[in-house]
């Protein structure tokens, strides 16, 4: 390869590094900071990026300007600083990485080679976030051929990814668990030309546990430091260049500061406004010569976290207040307005378990309603017309990859998930997003939402809530997210009852609404005629109760299992009578509700509720 072989090519790196750092200054003031839009007006070239990266970027991508995350970081990537980069989702944070490592990789002056090994390694929390970031990488090298992009995940073969590696890739994108085991067992995996570790996501990376995995792959790649020193690991490494770190995510939390401080090295902030001691709200003040050793001591031993977690504008907020009992058909009836609403849409409805998602999806691609059940001539058709998809991490590994592309390319369909479709996956033109179970942190509420309203489209979300978990709104307050009720009874009224939805009084209370109290007759009637989905609900009670009762830290005081009537949410489930068998603990579970309503006599204001 060039550099390493002449002289003459290390020095035109070394030139090129410096055009790179004047262009920080002069990118910056081409763009502009406007909070309320998403594109900044100036182009990929003032940014620094070569000629043909950006006709690749018009011409496969699509994209004439950059978005202003792009503009902010790509000259700040492009000098060969570290970074933490925080961006509202679907605002172009992928290409923000990718485009300067290909503008780097290109620009060598002798082409790189398969046998050379990694230069840059991505890595994410999720299969499905691999295969994304993986496809457009795939476009933007459409014409840069010599320049190879790869993948290794979970649940895929492992001698044919030893084979790819042994090929060589110079761009890898890398689930963590797969890649330690790469690093570990597969002796042809070539890393010493190192010079691109990416985290995106990087909050949820650490959250799924991989922390320890992270310290071990950035270890064995020689790229971690003491958490106190500022010195990187001496474990030997034949580069050339300096080691630069990148750390993406819409939401930065605390447990992104330990892996900020062991990997990154005297850090640009991008997108921390007012919680850094120097503003980042314009590029001119992340100068790269601004920075000392006073700066380099504080910005890596704390990183300021933002509090307010940036949530696209345009997107409409709201929560739904529904009892226990009446969630499923609520869930229902909004799933069919939103669909009768605009039959050409999409839809990504959040749960808590594989085992939720599973029983739903059942249900739905088989529940049929009569709205008329006195009729001989009864129509009966499918409750909701739509193409239902499933996702969670359960699934079949080719299914799950199907589902992923197909749910991407359909124009209207539905789409029940767990929270493995919350990060980073681009689904186009998703409409609404309904979180029916609760997300947990503030973190995952962002990230849900965070599939719709991209890049400046419009878009809508809602919050189920019991009426018990409603101080959930008061944790979200405080990272700056509000939201609006939904209402409800006008949609529920909307629905006709043939035979008595003229006479029929409407009702205040959701669960004695007429359509709600036909709807779960039926639901119930449903199940108790299908033995298969009588299973499959059994199963989702019991999984949703485990998952309810493993909220952690202060949302147990919100989402308290005891608090809740286990009766009622076997009802969600479209089950007569809450599962006998569902273990010593749900029935100690019980007992402990029961005292507790007890105590704070709850029993009889249920009651009473009932009566009124
Ligand atoms: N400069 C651009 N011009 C037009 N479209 C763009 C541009 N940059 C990105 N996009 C599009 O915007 C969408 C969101 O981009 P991307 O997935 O990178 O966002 P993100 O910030 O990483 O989101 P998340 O936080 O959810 O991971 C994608 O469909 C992408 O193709």
């Amino acid at each position: 390869m060039g550099m390493k072989k002449s002289e003459k090519g290390s020095k035109k790196v070394m030139e090129n590094k410096k055009n790179e750092k004047k262009d920080v200054g002069s990118a910056a003031s081409n763009a502009t900071m406007e909070n309320d839009s998403v594109f900044a007006s100036c182009s990929f070239s003032s940014l620094g990026l070569r000629p043909s990266l950006c006709d690749e970027l018009r011409e496969k991508l699509g994209f004439e300007v950059p978005t202003l995350v792009q503009a902010q970081a790509i000259p700040i990537i492009l000098a060969g600083r570290h970074a933490l980069i925080n961006a509202a989702t679907g605002t172009g944070k992928t290409v923000a990485y990718l485009a300067p490592l290909i503008h780097h990789l290109q620009n060598y002056d002798t082409c790189i080679q398969r046998s050379d090994g990694i230069f840059a390694l991505v890595l994410v929390p999720t299969r499905e976030l691999c295969l994304q970031v993986y496809e457009i990488l795939q476009k933007l090298l459409h014409r840069f051929h010599w320049i190879v992009p790869g993948y290794v995940m979970g649940g895929e073969n492992r001698s044919k990814e030893k084979a790819r590696l042994r090929k060589g890739i110079s761009i890898l994108i890398a689930t963590p668990g797969r890649l330690l085991d790469h690093l570990k067992n597969t002796s042809s995996f070539l890393y010493t030309k190192l010079r691109w570790i990416i985290f995106d996501e990087a909050d949820r990376i650490l959250e799924l546990g991989f922390g320890q995995d992270i310290q071990e792959i950035l270890h064995l790649l020689g790229s971690r430091k003491a958490a106190n020193d500022n010195k990187e690991s001496t474990v030997p490494r034949n580069s050339e260049f300096q080691r630069q770190n990148l750390l993406f995510s819409a939401t930065l939390n605390e447990k992104v500061n330990h892996l900020a401080k062991i990997s990154l090295h005297n850090p640009v902030m991008i997108g921390l406004e007012g919680k850094t001691r120097k503003p980042v709200s314009t590029i001119e003040s992340i100068d790269p010569s601004e920075f000392d050793e006073e700066d380099e001591v504080k910005y890596s031993s704390k990183i300021p976290i933002a509090v307010d977690y940036k949530i696209p504008t345009q997107l409409i907020q709201r929560y739904v207040k529904v009892p226990c009992g009446s969630r499923l058909a609520v869930l229902l009836s909004i799933l069919k307005h939103l669909f009768e609403r605009d039959t050409s849409q999409k839809v990504v409805v959040f749960f808590s378990t594989c085992d939720a998602v599973d029983f739903h999806h059942s249900l739905l691609s088989e529940f049929h309603f009569s709205t008329d059940p006195q009729t001989k001539e009864r129509v009966i058709q499918m409750f909701l017309g739509c193409q239902t998809f499933r996702l969670h991490g359960n699934m079949e590994h080719e299914d799950r990859r199907s589902t992923f592309q197909a749910f991407k390319t359909e124009k209207s369909a539905l789409l029940l998930s767990t929270d493995v479709s919350a990060r980073g996956l681009d689904f186009p033109k998703v409409r609404c997003i309904i979180q029916y179970d609760s997300p947990g942190e503030a973190t995952e509420y962002v990230h849900r939402v965070g599939r719709t309203a991209r890049l400046g489209e419009r878009g809508e979300s809602l919050l189920f809530l019991q009426p018990v978990e409603i101080d959930y709104l008061q944790d979200l307050e405080k990272h700056g997210v509000s939201l609006a009720e939904y209402p409800l009874l006008k949609v529920l009224d909307n629905f006709t009852l043939h035979g008595h939805n003229k006479q029929v009084k409407k009702s205040v209370f959701i669960d004695l609404h007429p359509w709600v109290l036909c709807l779960q007759k039926a639901l119930e009637s449903f199940i108790i005629s299908k033995p298969k989905m009588d299973e499959l609900a059994r199963k989702g009670f019991c999984s949703w109760v485990r998952a309810y009762t493993a909220h952690r830290g202060e949302l147990k005081r919100i989402f308290m299992i005891k608090k809740l009537h286990l009766g009622h949410v076997a009802k969600s489930f479209a089950l007569k009578q809450q599962p006998s068998v569902v273990g010593q603990s749900f029935q100690k579970q019980n007992k402990k509700r029961k005292r507790f309503e007890k105590k704070n006599g709850l029993s009889k204001k249920r009651k009473v509720a009932r009566v009124t």
